[in-house]
C-alpha cells in the first residue's frame, strides 16, 4: 500500500462536515500538516470552536473515509485544532474590565512608574479587582518595583485560546512590556515590533474580571500611545507631574494630546510627585525644592482635579529598588497614595456619571 497526502484529502473530500454543508477539504478544516509513514498516516482538523459539536463525529467519519476509500489496514491519527476567534469589530477586547486608567507624564523621571505602582496597589488594598500592564517601552520598571524580574510568564487556554497569565503580587495582577523586551535593546526596538508585544500583552493575556486596570504609559507622546488608544477604550488618564516649570509645560503638551478630538480621553486629575520634602526630624516643615504647587496651577488650570500631593521621601526610592511598593507601608506617603487611589476612584466614577464611554481610536485604512 503505497499512501500519499492526495489519496488522503480525496478520502476526506467524500466527509461532509453538517455545520455548513461543505466536505471537509472544502470547508477549509484539514490543515497542511498530514504526514505520512508507511502505513501510518496523522493530520488536524482544524475547528472554528472548541466546543463544536461535530468534533467527536468529524474526527471518527474522516477514519471511516480513510479505511473505507484507502484501505482498513491504514493506521490513522486525527488531531484536532481550533481557530482562535478573531475579535469582531465591535466586541470589546476586554470584556470583564470595567475602568481602563493611563499614567502618564510629559517627560520621563517625573515618578509616573512610581504613581501607577503605588496607585495599583493602594486601589488592590481598598479591596477592587485591579491589574496593572507596564507599556513603558523605554524604561519598564514593574519588574523591579515588584520584586518579579526573575518570573517566568506561563499560558494557559481558556475557550480554546491560548493566554498570558499576568503575575499576581499584592493584590495586583501584573505585566510588563519588560517581561518580553531586554532592557538593554528596548531602543532597538522597532515601532511596529514595540505595538505588536504590546498588544499581545492587552488582547492575548488573561486578565479576567477587573474594576481597574492601570497602565503605565511611556513619557512624552510617542507611537506606544497612538496603539494604546488604538487598542483600548481608555477611561481616563491621570498625569503625573512635579512642580518644576519644565514638568508642566511638558505635561501641558500630554494632556493636549489626549484631549484631541480624534483622541478623546479624558483626564481624570493631576497627580504633582515630589511635591514637598519633610526632613523626619522636623515633621512640621516644607521644603519646595522643585517649586511650590506647580501641580495645583496645572490642575486648576485645566479645570482638572489635582488628585494628589506626593511628598519626595527617600524611602520611595528604597521601595521601589526592593520590590515592595510604599503603599504597603505605613505613613504619611502610604496615606498619600491611599488619598490618591479615593481621588481616583471618585473622579473615575464622576466621568462615567458625565460622560459617554471611550471609543478606541479607529484606525484609518
Ligand atoms: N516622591 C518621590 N520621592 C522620592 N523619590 C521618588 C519619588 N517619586 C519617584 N521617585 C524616584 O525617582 C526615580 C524615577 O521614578 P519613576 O521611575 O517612577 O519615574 P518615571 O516618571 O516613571 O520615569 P520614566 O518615565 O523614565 O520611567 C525612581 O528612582 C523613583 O524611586
Amino acid at each position: 500500500m503505497q499512501l500519499y497526502p492526495a489519496l488522503i484529502t480525496d478520502a476526506l473530500q467524500t466527509v461532509r462536515y453538517p455545520g455548513n454543508g461543505k466536505n471537509l477539504v472544502e470547508a477549509e478544516m484539514v490543515e497542511d500538516d498530514i504526514r505520512i509513514d508507511g502505513d501510518s498516516v496523522s493530520f488536524s482538523l482544524i475547528f472554528d470552536k472548541p466546543t463544536d459539536p461535530f468534533i467527536k463525529s468529524m474526527v471518527r467519519a474522516a477514519e471511516t473515509a480513510i479505511h473505507t476509500y484507502i484501505s482498513p489496514e491504514v493506521k490513522v491519527t486525527v488531531n484536532v485544532a481550533t481557530r482562535q476567534q478573531p475579535a469582531t469589530k465591535n466586541a470589546p477586547v476586554l470584556p470583564g474590565v470595567k475602568n481602563i486608567i493611563g499614567v502618564s507624564s510629559g517627560k520621563g523621571g517625573v515618578g509616573k512608574s512610581t504613581v501607577a505602582s503605588n496607585l495599583a496597589v493602594a486601589l488592590a488594598a481598598e479591596g477592587y479587582k485591579v491589574g496593572l500592564l507596564d507599556a513603558d517601552i523605554f524604561g519598564p520598571s514593574m519588574p523591579k518595583m515588584f520584586g518579579i524580574e526573575d518570573e517566568q510568564l506561563y499560558i494557559h487556554e481558556v475557550d480554546g485560546r491560548q493566554l498570558i497569565l499576568p503575575i499576581e503580587r499584592y493584590g495586583v495582577k501584573l505585566l510588563s512590556i519588560g517581561f518580553v523586551v531586554d532592557k538593554e535593546k528596548a531602543v532597538l526596538w522597532r515601532g511596529s515590533m514595540a505595538s505588536n508585544a504590546l498588544k499581545q500583552l492587552i488582547v492575548d493575556a488573561d486578565w479576567g474580571e477587573l474594576d481597574y486596570f492601570v497602565i503605565d504609559m511611556p513619557p512624552g507622546t510617542s507611537d506606544i500611545h497612538l496603539t494604546l488608544v488604538q487598542t483600548l477604550p481608555i477611561t481616563g488618564v491621570v498625569v503625573v507631574t512635579t512642580p518644576q516649570e519644565v514638568a508642566l509645560a511638558d505635561a501641558r503638551k500630554g494632556i493636549a494630546m489626549f484631549r484631541e478630538e480624534k483622541v478623546n480621553v479624558p483626564v481624570l486629575g493631576v497627580v504633582e510627585n515630589m511635591a514637598y520634602f519633610t526632613p523626619a526630624e522636623h515633621p512640621d516643615e516644607r521644603y519646595y525644592i522643585f517649586g511650590k504647587e506647580g501641580g495645583v496651577r496645572l490642575a486648576e488650570k485645566l479645570g482638572v482635579r489635582l488628585l494628589a500631593q506626593i511628598p519626595l521621601v527617600g524611602s520611595i526610592a528604597d521601595c521601589g529598588d526592593s520590590g515592595k511598593p510604599i503603599a504597603l507601608t505605613e505613613g504619611v506617603t502610604a496615606q498619600a497614595f491611599t488619598h490618591l487611589a479615593h481621588e481616583v476612584i471618585d473622579s473615575v466614577a464622576e466621568r462615567n456619571r458625565e460622560l459617554p464611554p471611550t471609543h478606541k481610536v479607529e484606525l484609518k485604512h
